[in-house]
């Protein structure tokens, strides 16, 4: 199918010229071909009119738990290892692989009624959200959450399933799937079962994807059993000799940061996850000025509780100038950047999507912005960054195919989907 997007303002997110206005963005396939003025030469099968509407690409949620959707609202108001240990765990060992396929398919219908076209998950029964994926018509970065276990037997049984889900997924639903390894944190992973988590990242060429100093008792506990900080245990161990995802970096020193920039590692930060868990607040302004590639993330719906990527984006525009008494700190830009092409560079992706680029995969968002809380129409950064609603998200391109037009989504029935989760969470709690 080829598409032309007519008349619309464009955020492409490139360093150069970030934002143009009334342009037109020719798609080839699942490509952008070309950008600027009507071409008649180029043959098209459907026109999009994007008068008064901004196209963005596509939000990138560099963290998350998909499967969590089936817990919204179920544990709330207590701090993290409470709501991990005491709440969360027990409920998810009970998790079936239909819970885990249905719970995925309602957060990826919320992720695109709020414009992201890309997440990464870290979670288990894989080829389920496998399968969701390749359904809904979105892109993913997927690996399968290891918490290391008593059980040898297990542990060996965990990496074997993250082989199979690479040799199975990886680059298929039309390369729109990628496979990283996903060993869940620093203290619940021994640093020798860890090096074998990095032994198994590198025969797979690929990524980790890992919770890093997310708390102040995590980082003290790695002191008291290791001697330093958890990057530094990270580091030291050689998980960062592959390229990480690191989710959190909450409780990061000086040192650490510049471990992070020296090993290119990407923390992703989760501002309104960190806040609802009583986490704390990690130093982003500090990092993105080293020079550290810092992604965005809503972690799992359990703990923020939606996946609603634009309130992530105002959070971190805003909150940090509040920290740092610096009105100059992650401004608008930087935020979208974060959503968007940071997003794109930590999943390592960052060649075909993460902009608005001729060459680029087609994963566009078209913002209404003929409303009132869009005008006047100064500054249509700021407005992305400090306006936007994810009700504005209007049409959703991914990959070049139209998975939500007008608001309505295409490949998938969101109200089975909504009475079947509802029907599956009510009966988990009660099992
Ligand atoms: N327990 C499973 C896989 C764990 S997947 C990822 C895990 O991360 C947990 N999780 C969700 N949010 C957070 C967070 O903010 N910090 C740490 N863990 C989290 C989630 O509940 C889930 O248990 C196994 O090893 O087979
Ligand atoms: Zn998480």
């Amino acid at each position: 199918m080829n598409l032309l997007i007519k008349n619309v303002a464009l955020l492409s997110m490139k360093e150069e010229q970030p934002l143009m206005e009334n342009t037109n963005i020719y798609i080839e396939g699942d490509t952008i071909t070309y950008i600027g003025e009507i071409n008649p030469d180029i043959k098209v099968d459907r026109v999009i009119d994007g008068t008064k509407k901004i196209a963005t690409p596509g939000l990138i949620n560099a963290h998350t738990h998909l499967g969590m959707s089936l817990l919204r609202n179920y544990a709330d108001d207590v701090p993290l290892f409470d709501w991990l240990s005491k709440h969360i765990w027990p409920v998810e060992s009970k998790l079936s692989a239909e819970d885990v396929y249905w719970g995925s398919l309602l957060s990826m219908i919320e992720m695109i009624y709020s414009g992201t076209t890309t997440f990464c998950d870290m979670y288990f029964f894989m080829d389920e959200v496998a399968k969701a994926t390749e359904e809904v018509g979105i892109r993913g970065v997927l690996t399968r959450g290891i918490i290391e276990e008593s059980d040898a037997e297990i542990n060996k049984e965990k990496l074997r399933d993250t082989r199979k889900l690479y040799n199975t997924w990886h680059n298929k639903a039309d390369g729109r799937i990628k496979v990283m390894v996903g060993p869940h944190a620093p203290y619940t992973c021994s640093s020798s079962y860890l090096k074998e988590v990095v032994e198994l990242a590198k025969e797979l060429n690929t990524g980790i994807h890992i919770h890093v100093s997310e708390t102040k008792k995590e980082v003290e506990e790695s002191f008291q059993k290791h001697g330093k900080s958890p990057v530094k245990h990270l580091k030291d161990i050689g998980v960062f000799d592959v390229p990480t995802v690191a989710a959190h970096c909450v409780h990061v020193s000086d040192e650490d940061t510049e471990i992070l920039k020296e090993m290119k590692v990407s923390p992703v930060y989760n501002p309104t996850s960190n806040a609802k868990l009583a986490s704390g607040f990690a130093p982003v302004d500090q990092m993105l000025k080293k020079g550290i590639n810092v992604a965005l993330g809503t972690d799992g719906p359990a703990s923020n509780n939606n996946l609603n990527m634009f309130e992530e984006i105002h959070f971190a525009a805003t909150i940090n100038k509040a920290l740092n008494y610096d009105a100059l700190a992650v401004p608008a830009l930087e935020a979208l950047k974060m959503a968007t092409i940071n997003g794109a560079k930590a999943l390592l992706w960052d060649k075909e999507i993460g902009s608005i680029e001729v060459g680029k995969k087609a994963d566009i968002v078209i913002i209404d912005i003929d409303k009132p809380h869009f005008y006047p129409h100064h500054n249509l950064i700021s407005a992305l960054a400090y306006t936007a609603q994810a009700s504005d998200v209007d049409t959703v391109i991914i990959n070049g195919k139209i998975i939500m037009e007008n608001r309505e989504i295409k490949t998938v029935d969101v109200e089975k989907v909504m009475y079947n989760v509802e029907k599956r969470a009510k009966n988990l709690i009660q099992r």
